[in-house]
């Protein structure tokens, strides 16, 4: 059964010419350090593999922990459902790219991390993009490691000869979990605190993408195969974009605010809430806002209202028959019932809602980073004119509330 579901079920190929390439970076080794996974234009090569979609166990425990049910019961069972999931990208492939790429910055959900929005960051990766996914140590994210160096005494009775200790030997992976509300803890406080935190780690992962794009040596502390020194003068670091998901989609607003280097954002199914109300005239920015139907409601789309300006673009766009799940992974990796029930599908198709949210972003992306493709043949998108779209938001917000 697992297997023979698990054929038609998958996360759908890119669809843009370029193939994608997909490796993780982590700089500095600590938790104040810099961890993404990263998305590129690779060179055809059908020997490299495919990474795990979930690459170690901790993150399905995370997982557990963030759903509140119990952890050996869910490891079996996301095991068995999800062990199996390639992402559509091949590991460690060597970077191509005629020309300078564009650059995106993607910011997770709660409870998320770095590997679950492979279909979003490889769509636009086969587009030309190089797209850096954050994993937050701000304990959002269902669980994220760093690594801390070992002491005399753990390096004493480890049994490894100190002649070949690498790197790696010599430190310790230490997991960082989902940070549960404590029982009468008011929510804003921390969720402010966390946006603030991602905003910042948004930031650092651009700055790393410099040092990179600068060819200045950098120390990745993860042992991949992947040489950052092909990467050497690869990023067009004018055009510069931030996106996320719910959470990741406040932290949008956030480095917009702190960061001008963004050029623009995408915020999709923003949860708007751990904002402050003053950053809204702050922004300066276009912000395009692309909202599931079904997780949306007024006090939240008032918030995004509060940005509407008559000199600076935003636009807001709602996807027919979608949840708040018809972003992430997740969407497209159960079948039909399972995934009703547990909300990670709507009544549309998973594979034409993220083929729409996608073309709407490219299309947005080039209207305001001036790239020059053909993404402006889905403009009318971007306006919500489609069958499946509804220009601004199926939500009533009473006029008083904005
Ligand atoms: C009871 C838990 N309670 C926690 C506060 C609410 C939990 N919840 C609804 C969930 C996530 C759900 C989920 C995942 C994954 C499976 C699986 F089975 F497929 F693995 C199933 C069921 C459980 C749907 C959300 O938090 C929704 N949400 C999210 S979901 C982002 C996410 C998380 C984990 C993922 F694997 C993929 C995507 N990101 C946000 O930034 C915000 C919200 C709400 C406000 C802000």
């Amino acid at each position: 059964m697992g297997n023979a579901c698990s054929n038609h079920l998958g996360i759908p190929p890119a669809k843009g010419p370029y193939a994608v390439g997909c490796t993780d970076f982590m700089m500095d080794h600590t938790a104040q350090g810099s961890f993404f996974r990263l998305y590129y234009p690779c060179q055809e090569t059908e020997k490299a593999e495919k990474p795990d979609w979930v690459p170690c166990k901790e993150y399905f425990n995370g997982l557990a922990d963030f759903m509140k049910i119990n952890r050996t019961l869910s490891e079996k069972i996301f095991n068995y459902l999800f062990g199996s999931f390639k992402i559509p990208a091949y590991l460690d492939a060597p970077f191509k790219s005629n020309g300078k790429c564009p650059v995106v910055i993607f910011s997770h959900g709660l409870g998320a991390f770095r590997t679950l929005y492979s279909a979003i960051c490889a769509e636009l990766a086969s587009r030309g993009f190089i797209v850096a996914s954050v994993e937050h140590r701000d304990q959002s994210a269902s669980a994220t490691y760093y690594f801390r160096e070992k002491t005399e005494s753990e390096m004493a009775n480890d049994n490894v000869p100190k002649t070949s200790a690498s790197a790696q030997d010599s430190m310790i992976r230490e997991w960082i979990y989902y940070r549960v509300l404590q029982h009468g803890e008011s929510e804003f406080p921390l969720r402010n605190k966390q946006v603030k935190q991602r905003a910042d780690e948004c930031i650092l992962a651009l700055d790393r993408l410099t040092q990179i794009n600068s060819g200045r040596p950098v120390q990745n502390v993860l042992q991949t195969k992947f040489d950052c020194t092909t990467l050497e003068n690869s990023m067009d670091l004018c055009r510069i974009a931030a996106m996320g998901h719910s959470f990741g989609g406040a932290t949008v607003v956030e480095a917009l605010c702190k960061e001008v280097k963004f050029k623009c954002g995408v915020a999709l199914d923003a949860w708007m809430f751990p904002l402050d109300d003053e950053i809204f005239a702050r922004v300066k920015q276009p912000i395009f806002f692309i909202n599931s139907e079904k997780f949306q409601w007024a006090g939240n789309i008032s918030r995004m209202k509060k940005l509407d300006s008559a000199s600076i673009q935003r636009k807001m766009i709602t996807i027919r028959g979608t949840v708040h799940q018809s972003f992430p992974d997740f969407t497209f990796l159960t079948g039909n019932w399972i995934g009703k029930l547990m909300k990670l599908k709507g009544e549309i198709d998973p594979e034409i809602a993220i083929d729409l949210s996608n073309k709407a972003t490219l299309a947005f992306l080039q209207r305001h980073l001036g790239l020059e493709a053909n993404f402006n043949q889905w403009d009318p998108l971007i306006d919500g004119q489609d069958e499946n779209l509804i220009p601004g938001t199926n939500v009533t917000v009473l006029q008083s509330a904005i």
